[in-house]
């Protein structure tokens, strides 16, 4: 097995989730948004913020403003103000985008510079002496003006591939320019990983100290970022979450946990490390873009476990089914409950639950329970409310905290502020019948309304009980109208979140038992009568 590289003590981890990041489709971060994301990422301990292009549109340029005039403090990251070369023909002194790069007060400024000939020629339509002028004059003018300057250049994987002397003299340009650190981009993100070393030796011979800046095109974002460090470059680009152009951009925070605990070098701290998750997750908040439940380390799904067999190894030891301990990166393993399960899950996830299943016994007549409901369209996996409940029948616990005695609900076309939608339902709760009628707007939210008014008699609290979410999934879609449907509620009561599912053939009727299935469930987590 080849060993791994050792950490070079200067190695660094810039991040550009507010500059390339915010190129993504339907992406519009806000200043404030900027400094909200800027604060997560100097907890997550990068060293650098690419906080966006200075002069290139007001919102960046107010966002610098607000950092220097202190709404940002980081503690740990350095602030970076991205640009390009001067224009072609001008004076990187009298170039005003490069003059708003100064202005943005920031003490490291990377600007991106062309790479390949092509390029040069066809993009830029300049001369190839030109360009390396650009990079000179515009590098020793940053430089002149005291700050660090690194050089992104552009296409330069592609550019090498066409012109490898010319892109290798860009890299040597900016190096004698005094740029600290030269970024090779694969900007249409188009290599793949064994292509990488090669070309960043070749670099290597320059004597700069060399990045690597990583398009996800071909899925490789991360795999060519970790080939580029194999190969020596000692400071990686990249984005929390993968935001970015088209596919996006290497992910930040898989490469930093790849790097801290496979490779074991120590790019951020434990604690910060801990906080990935929710870092992670509080920056899809941010941006508006939901987290993706399958991202490696920090996903929802990274460390669940559907399959029977995966879950019986798992009650022998976690790691025989998981590559690190979730902790390390603040992620927790989740057990889940479906037609795959085997007595192993089921056992698990009622040890999370909080009960004793360990009955062999027990156990298997539980899993053939949800194997059957399974198979008539129920889905625990995602309604664990709903399951708690199965489990608990089963267990025969004695909820009896109410008694259903008959619901019915009308819907028509009549137009009301109350809504077009009347409920009744009639039930049974603390030795009396209560029967209340509910107006809503469609029928769910009127049979809602009625029971909520019938509960509250009995158990005060269920008017904090909100229903935030309601999906309709059709389950044999060959059926028209008289097909089988699987509905699931998501419940909140300010405290906690759950999940019931309902499955029938009349949607009502799945609608009625999901959210019967949350009232029972919030009951039993608060079951505190009135009086
Ligand atoms: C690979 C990357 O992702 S780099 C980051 C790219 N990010 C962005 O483009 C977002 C912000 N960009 C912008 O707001 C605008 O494009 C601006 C303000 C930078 C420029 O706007 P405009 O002056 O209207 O020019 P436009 O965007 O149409 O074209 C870019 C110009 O820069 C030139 N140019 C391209 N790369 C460079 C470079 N590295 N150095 C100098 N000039 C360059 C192009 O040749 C073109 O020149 P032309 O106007 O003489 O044809
Ligand atoms: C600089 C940059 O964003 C790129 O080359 O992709």
């Amino acid at each position: 097995m080849t060993s791994l590289p050792v950490a070079p003590d200067t190695f660094h981890v810039f991040d550009t989730t507010l500059r390339d990041g915010a190129q993504q489709e339907g992406l519009r971060l806000t200043v404030a948004d900027k400094l909200k994301i800027a604060r997560h990422l100097d907890e997550l301990g990068v060293n650098f913020i690419e906080g966006g292009w200075p002069g290139a549109n007001p919102n960046d340029t107010a966002f610098f403003a607000a950092a220097a005039d202190g709404e940002l403090e980081l503690h740990h990251a350095e602030l970076v103000a991205f640009g390009f070369t001067r224009r072609v023909g001008a004076k990187a002194a009298d170039d005003p985008l490069v003059q708003a790069l100064i202005d943005a007060r920031t003490p490291v400024i990377c600007i991106v510079a062309k790479s390949h000939d092509e390029h040069v020629f066809r993009a830029l339509h300049a001369t190839l002496e030109e360009n390396l002028e650009m990079i000179r004059d515009t590098v020793s003018h940053l430089v002149a003006n005291g700050r660090r300057v690194f050089v992104d250049c552009e296409h330069f994987f592609d550019g090498y591939k066409s012109n490898p002397a010319y892109a290798l003299e860009c890299v040597r340009t900016a190096a004698e320019a005094g740029a600290e650190v030269v970024v090779l981009c694969d900007t249409n993100g188009g290599m793949l990983p064994s292509q990488m070393g090669d070309i960043v030796t070749a670099a290597s011979a320059i004597g700069v100290d060399l990045g690597v800046h990583c398009h996800n095109d071909t899925g490789c974002a991360v795999a060519n970022t970790l080939a580029a460090v194999d190969a020596g470059v000692m400071h990686i680009q990249g984005t929390v979450n993968g935001h970015g152009e088209r596919t996006g951009n290497a992910n930040i925070i898989t490469l930093i946990a790849n790097l801290q605990l496979k490779y074991g070098w120590s790019l951020v701290s434990e604690a910060s490390l801990r906080e990935a998750t929710r870092i992670s997750h509080a920056i899809s908040g941010i941006t508006n873009v939901p987290p993706n439940s399958r991202q490696p380390y920090v996903g929802i799904s990274a460390f669940a476990h559907k399959a029977g067999l995966h879950a019986s190894a798992i009650k022998v030891d976690a790691n025989l089914y998981q590559h690190i301990d979730p902790t390390l990166v603040g992620n927790d393993m989740r057990m889940l409950v479906s037609d795959m399960a085997g007595r192993a899950n089921i056992q698990l996830k009622g040890e999370e639950l909080g009960y004793d299943l360990s009955d062999r016994e027990l156990a298997g007549r539980i899993t053939d329970v949800v194997k059957q409901r399974e198979m008539d369209g129920y889905s625990y996996e995602s309604a664990d409310a709903s399951f708690e409940l199965l489990l608990r029948e089963q267990l025969e616990l004695g909820d009896d905290f109410f008694e259903v005695l008959s619901w019915r609900v009308l819907t028509g076309h009549e137009v009301k502020p109350e809504g077009d939608s009347e409920a009744t339902v009639k039930l049974r709760a603390r030795g009396e019948v209560l029967a209340y009628v509910g107006e809503g707007h469609g029928p769910v939210n009127a049979l809602d309304m009625a029971l909520r008014a019938a509960l509250k008699q009995a158990y005060a609290h269920v008017d904090d009980f909100e229903l935030i979410d309601y999906r309709v999934r059709i389950l044999d879609q060959g059926h028209g109208t008289d097909a089988i449907v699987r509905t699931l509620i998501d419940t909140t009561d300010g405290e906690r979140t759950w999940t019931t599912v309902g499955v029938g053939t009349n949607v009502i009727e799945a609608s009625w038992e999901a959210l019967y299935d949350a009232y029972r469930w919030g009951l039993t987590k608060r079951a505190v009568p009135v009086g």
